[in-house]
């Protein structure tokens, strides 16, 4: 019965409700928590390093994570590491100085087998700069196009204006790789929640899940 709901939510138009795990990474200054706030609050803040403890990580003290809805994903947006289906790696536009060491933090990163299967969208941050490269040479100096059957994008954006944000936002929604896993139909209320809208949608899946 989940499965024709499924079906026909889907030709219907309703999308299922997906949570992905988002691994966000980069070098220190690169822009990663003003950008998470960015998109969490569409607002900025005055941000500090993000310190990682050594020791011990108590709950919320050293990393960030936030859930950030777009269309009909969740991600959840983590600082730190863990299994993740998306990687969203940030790099300051404006440091040439240290994009080889950028390369080789991003390279090491997709090494990790919690990454084994994530999408790679790096993020040319801080375009507002007059002096920022632009994607294309980024791609080249990260070594992207070495990334094989990976699926990776790069989008300029700027944090301080939100310029590219959402946009890579869209093409991490649509390029995750086996999406169907962290989607689910399960919570179909909000299908039916339309009851008075939509009547005679409602009898369709009534009739096509054998209610009527
Ligand atoms: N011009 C400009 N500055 C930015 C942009 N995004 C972030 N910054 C600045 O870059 C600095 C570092 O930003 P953070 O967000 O703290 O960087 P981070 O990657 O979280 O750094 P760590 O927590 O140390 O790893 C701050 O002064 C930000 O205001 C941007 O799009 N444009
Ligand atoms: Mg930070």
């Amino acid at each position: 019965m989940g499965a024709k709901i499924a079906r026909l939510a889907k030709r219907l138009g309703f999308l299922p409700q997906c949570r992905l795990r988002t691994l966000m990474v980069g070098l220190d200054g690169s822009g990663k928590t003003t950008i998470l706030y960015k998109l969490k609050l569409g607002d900025l803040l005055k941000t500090k390093p993000t310190i990682v403890p050594v020791v011990s990580i108590p709950y919320g003290a050293g990393f960030n994570v936030e859930s950030i809805q777009y269309k009909n994903i969740c991600f959840d947006v983590w600082d730190i590491g863990g299994e993740s289906k998306a990687l969203i790696f940030v790099v300051d536009s404006s440091d040439r100085q240290r994009i080889s060491e950028a390369r080789k933090e991003l390279h090491w990163a997709l090494a990790d087998n919690e990454l084994a299967n994530a999408a790679v969208l790096v993020l040319a941050n801080k375009q507002d700069l007059p002096d920022a490269m632009p994607a294309s040479q980024i791609a080249d100096k990260l070594g992207l196009h070495c990334l094989g059957q990976r699926p990776w994008f790069i989008q300029n954006v700027s944090a301080y204006t939100g310029q590219g944000l959402y946009e890579g936002l869209h093409w991490l929604s649509d390029n995750i790789p086996n999406m169907e896993d962290s989607c689910s139909y399960n919570n179909c209320s909000h299908i039916f929640s339309f009851r008075n809208k939509i009547d005679v949608t409602l009898v369709e899946i009534e009739k096509e899940v054998g209610m009527l």
